[in-house]
C-alpha cells in the first residue's frame, strides 16, 4: 500500500510518499483515525472518515480515546488535520441529528463536549492544519485547538443558523474569544461562511498556507515555538486562560447536552434540517 504520510523531523515536517516511517501509536486500533509519532514526541492525528470526515459518535469517541492517549503517554505536541485536500470535517454528522432518537442526537453531542474538554484543555499545544471546508462542527474543532492553519481557498464558519438551529453558548463563548464579540454576532446570526483570507482577517485562523504541504511546515513552526518554554509554565498559563469555559462546560455538560437534544428534536428544527440536506443534494447535482 502506498499512501502519503507525513514524516517529522526535528527541523520541519515533510510530505512524503512512503510507507516505511515512524511509529504508529499503538495503544488504539483506530476505523477513523491514523495516529502517529515522531521522535519528538508529536503526534499528527489524521481524521479519515470519507468522504467529508463528518463527525458520528464513533470518531468524536475515537479522537476522545486518542487524547486521552497522548496526555497519558505526555505528548510534547498535536497536529490535528485531515485525510482530505478538500474537506477538514464537515461537522456533525448530519444523519446523527436528524430523525434521529434523542438518546442519540444526546450521545453525539456530549461526546463532542467530552472532546472539547480534552482537546481544548490539554496539556500540550495543539495545531490544526485544516487542509480543507471546516463548516459548524468541523469549525468547532479547529476552534479547540489553539492555533489554526488553514489552506487557501476554502471556507470555516458556523453556520448553524442556516440548519435552523443557533450554536449552543459555549461555542458562542468560545468564538467571541477568538474573534471579538461585534464580528461573532455578525458571524453567527447569518450561519457566515468564511474564506480562508476573511477567516485570516477576523482572527479565526492564524495563518494561511498554499497547500498542505505549507500547513505542515507551519504547524511544525507553531508547535516548535514552545521548545525553549518550560511546558510547566506554559500549561499553567494555558489553563488560567481556559478555565473558566472549561469549567462551565464540564460543570454543565448534562443540561448543554439536554439543550442541544431539545433544540434538535423541535419539529420546526427537523424540518430545516430537512430542507438544508434537499438544498445540499441539490447543489451536488446541478454541478454535475
Ligand atoms: C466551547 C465549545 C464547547 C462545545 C461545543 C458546543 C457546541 C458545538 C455545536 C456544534 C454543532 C454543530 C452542528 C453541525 O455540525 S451540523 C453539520 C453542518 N455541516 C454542514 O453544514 C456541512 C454540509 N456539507 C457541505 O457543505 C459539503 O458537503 C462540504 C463543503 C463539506 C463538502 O462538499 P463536497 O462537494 O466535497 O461534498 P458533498 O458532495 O457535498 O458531500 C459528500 C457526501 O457527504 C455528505 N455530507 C456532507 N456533509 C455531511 C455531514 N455534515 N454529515 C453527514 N453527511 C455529510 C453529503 O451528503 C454527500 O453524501 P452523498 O450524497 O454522497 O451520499
Amino acid at each position: 500500500m502506498s499512501s502519503y504520510v507525513y514524516k517529522t523531523t526535528r527541523r520541519g515536517v515533510l510530505l512524503a510518499k512512503t510507507v516505511s516511517y515512524q511509529v504508529r501509536l499503538c495503544s488504539g486500533n483506530f476505523r477513523h483515525l491514523e495516529v502517529l509519532k515522531d521522535e519528538n514526541n508529536v503526534a499528527i492525528v489524521t481524521m479519515k472518515r470519507a468522504p467529508v470526515n463528518s463527525l458520528n459518535t464513533e470518531l468524536l469517541t475515537e479522537i476522545s480515546s486518542v487524547l486521552t492517549d497522548l496526555e497519558e503517554t505526555k505528548c510534547s505536541g498535536m497536529i490535528l488535520t485531515s485525510f482530505s485536500d478538500k474537506v477538514f470535517c464537515s461537522g456533525l454528522d448530519i444523519y446523527e441529528i436528524f430523525k434521529s432518537k434523542p438518546s442519540a442526537i444526546g450521545t453525539s453531542f456530549s461526546t463532542l463536549l467530552e472532546v472539547f474538554i480534552k482537546l481544548y484543555g490539554s496539556t500540550f499545544p495543539t495545531v490544526a492544519a485544516i487542509t480543507g471546508h471546516a463548516p459548524a462542527g468541523g469549525c468547532v474543532l479547529g476552534l479547540f485547538c489553539e492555533y489554526r492553519i488553514m489552506v487557501q481557498n476554502f471556507k470555516i464558519g458556523l453556520n448553524e443558523d442556516q440548519l435552523g438551529f443557533n450554536a449552543p453558548s459555549p461555542i458562542v463563548k468560545l468564538m467571541i474569544n477568538t474573534i471579538g464579540h461585534r464580528n461573532a454576532e455578525l458571524a453567527l446570526t447569518s450561519g457566515r461562511l468564511f474564506t480562508t483570507s476573511q477567516a485570516l482577517q477576523v482572527g479565526l485562523v492564524d495563518e494561511i498556507a498554499k497547500d498542505r504541504t505549507e500547513a505542515f511546515e507551519k504547524a511544525d513552526g507553531f508547535l516548535r515555538r514552545f521548545e525553549m518554554i518550560p511546558p510547566l509554565a506554559r500549561n499553567f498559563t494555558k489553563q488560567s486562560m481556559r478555565r473558566a469555559l472549561l469549567q462551565d462546560v464540564t460543570i454543565n455538560r448534562e443540561k448543554y447536552t439536554e439543550g442541544f437534544v431539545s433544540m434538535i428534536s423541535l419539529h420546526e428544527v427537523q424540518q430545516s434540517i430537512a430542507a438544508y440536506l434537499d438544498n445540499l443534494k441539490n447543489k451536488k447535482r446541478n454541478a454535475h
